[in-house]
């Protein structure tokens, strides 16, 4: 189901709900009941204004509707003297300190839940997205978003809570404030909700830019992966200049964003406080002239106001920090909403063992309008070595993609033992699947994880890691490290050459003990030798696991039980090697060109 952020109060409360729950709850309530507190805490000083010298001047009249104060400590009986109502005061803020205690406690707690929350629910998306979904999904976007948008998120919320807080701070001494002095009151509130007005603007323009900065977010988050990934490109070619000029006009556009942010606030910080003073200036004045009150009767009201003005700017100074962040909660739900409808629906039955056989059935695939595999018949017997071959761009590896069941055939069926694979749930397939592709995976971890993908490293596990070690040549390398299987591998490890990062690739899905194991093109950075070792190594397996070998080398495919000539995306010929020299010219025409 797709959500859409509803902007406004409402909907945003309903977004923080969602995440965290009765907990957003209880710490808005303790919120409020720190703010109650205060109020009742402030309150305290009207009765001590009868202990002044000049209690005449500040008796009844001063106090308006809250001179019930002084009554309310005769009801409980209670005299009304300095000490109690200091007493009581001293009561009221150390309550009022232990409450607002929980409330931050409970605030740091909110905000570890919110991330986890937040970051775990990403991570589930992530991982049940399709394969054709994650195609089509910007890098940028996932990355920005994963990283940078949700602590934007975070601040979201605290600032959310805030601007709650102060709010109803506010709102105590406002009633407070009316108590005593409605008129007085009223015109400040007038006036309060004029320069609200103006304020308003502000904080629309601050929404729009926090909505483009999101934007380019994304978009220097995917340059920047891109110039993670090419370094080496870009500086062997000294295409890094150029690249940099694209980074560095991303950058300053960001920066143009935040700065008109920062303008902004510079101008609400300090616009904030005159212009309220300059309200309750003006309201004063129009109190003594024109409804001929004296100073004395509004001085109560000026102090509550005063407390009032300093929640108002908290209320504001965090309502345009929540404005801030308020475009990473869109850029949070859009991304949310693509990972939901690219969703993978998994069948809860799993694949039982498969025994027999591996049918690719009249399979077609399409990329948009490009007819990429065209009624392709294969069998795989268990525990043969299928190979295909074929030119560039004649579909292998889309057919690899099919048969680890990343991207589903457009017509026709591919069937394990005569079941359709899709009537099954996916995962249980692919947990028997190992894939070693062109480009070797290498993760950035100790070299007994990178094969064992995290298994606990017990006598067990580290002989079959050895065993494995042993069947991809790795041994003597492994050896003469000085930190041995505890190597760190990939960015912050040692250098391996792309050889042995393909060869330790193979041995995680050797280790793995998958029952089918697909090589595209995964000998193809090593050197002849090599090549001819690993080679021999997965003759060995031979007959024990189910292999489909893509392969441009066919030194490689030459023991395979049955190849496969894939020409525009159709099988044009299959046989053994020798049935393939007999039968196919054009793949007489590929082996003399490799010089055999
Ligand atoms: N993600 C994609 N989106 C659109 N078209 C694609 C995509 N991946 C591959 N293709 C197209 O599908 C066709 C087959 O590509 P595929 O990668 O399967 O070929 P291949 O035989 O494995 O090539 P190579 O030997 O170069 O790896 C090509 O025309 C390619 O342009």
């Amino acid at each position: 189901m797709n959500r859409e952020i509803d902007h406004t109060i409402l909907g945003y409360f309903k977004f923080f709900y969602r995440i965290l729950g009765n907990k957003l709850l209880f710490t808005m309530l303790l919120g409020l009941g720190v703010s109650f507190l205060d109020g009742i805490g402030l309150a305290m000083f009207i009765p001590l204004l009868q202990f002044i010298d000049n209690a005449a001047a500040v008796s009844k009249e001063s106090m308006g509707g809250l001179h019930y104060i002084i009554n309310l400590f005769q009801w409980f009986n209670v005299p009304v003297n300095i000490y109690s109502v200091l007493g009581l005061m001293v009561i009221t803020f150390s309550v009022k300190g232990l409450l607002n205690y929980f409330q931050l406690m409970q605030q740091v707690n909110l905000r570890q839940l919110f991330m986890v929350k937040l970051r775990n629910e990403q991570t589930l998306d992530l991982q049940e997205l399709k394969y054709s979904g994650f195609l089509n999904l910007d890098a940028g976007k996932i990355q920005n978003t994963l990283t940078t948008e949700v602590s934007r998120v975070l601040q979201a919320v605290i600032s959310f809570m805030g601007s709650f807080k102060g709010l109803v701070m506010l709102l105590s001494y406002l009633i407070l404030a009316f108590l005593s002095n409605w008129q007085f009151a009223m015109l400040v509130v007038l006036g309060g909700g004029l320069s609200n007005l103006v304020f308003r603007k502000i904080f629309n323009s601050v929404k729009q830019s926090s909505v483009q900065l999101s934007f380019k977010g994304h978009v220097f988050n995917a340059y920047i992966i891109q110039a993670v990934h090419s370094f080496k490109y870009l500086k062997a070619t000294n295409y890094f200049r150029i690249f940099s000029l694209k980074l560095n006009d991303i950058i300053k556009q960001m920066e143009q964003v935040n700065r008109k942010i920062g303008y902004n606030q510079s101008i609400t910080a300090s616009v904030r406080e005159p212009l309220i003073i300059l309200i309750v200036a003006i309201v004063i004045i129009l109190q003594i002239k024109l409804l001929g009150s004296n100073l004395g009767s509004i001085i109560l009201s000026i102090l509550l106001f005063y407390r009032a003005l300093v929640s108002l700017i908290s209320v504001q100074a965090s309502w345009q920090s929540f404005m801030q962040n308020v475009g990473s909660l869109n850029s949070l739900e859009d991304l949310r909403n693509q990972m939901q409808e690219n969703k993978e629906v998994q069948i809860e039955a799993a694949l039982p063992d498969f025994k027999k056989e591996i049918s690719l059935s009249k399979l077609d695939f399409w990329y948009g309008n490009n007819h990429v595999l065209k009624n392709i018949n294969i069998d795989i017997e268990k525990n043969q070595t299928i190979a295909l071959v074929g030119e560039s761009g004649s579909g292998k590896t889309t057919l690899a993609n099919l048969i680890t069941g990343l991207i589903k055939p457009v017509n026709g069926d591919i069937l394990i033992d005569g079941k359709s694979l899709f009537d099954f749930n996916l995962d249980s397939y692919r947990s028997r699947i190992g894939y070693i592709s062109q480009e070797a995976v290498i993760f950035t971890d100790t070299l007994f994880n990178n094969i064992t993908f995290w298994a606990e490293k017990n006598d067990r596990n580290l002989q079959r890691f050895w065993e494995v070690i042993a069947q991809t040549s790795l041994t003597s390398f492994i050896e003469e490290l000085e930190n041995k299987e505890d190597t760190q591998l990939g960015d912050n490890g040692i250098l391996i050459s792309g050889g042995q990062k393909q060869r330790i690739s193979i041995a995680r899905e050797l280790y793995k003990n998958a029952d089918i194991l697909i090589f595209d093109e995964a000998t193809s950075a090593l050197d002849s030798e090599t090549e001819r070792y690993i080679q021999d190594n997965i003759e060995k397996l031979h007959g024990k696991y189910t292999m489909v070998i893509i392969a441009h080398r066919l030194s490689t495919i030459k023991n395979a039980d049955t190849i496969y000539l894939l020409e525009n995306g159709e099988v044009t010929a299959k046989g053994n090697f020798n049935e393939m020299l007999d039968s196919s010219v054009r793949f007489q025409r590929m082996v003399a060109l490799q010089d055999f």
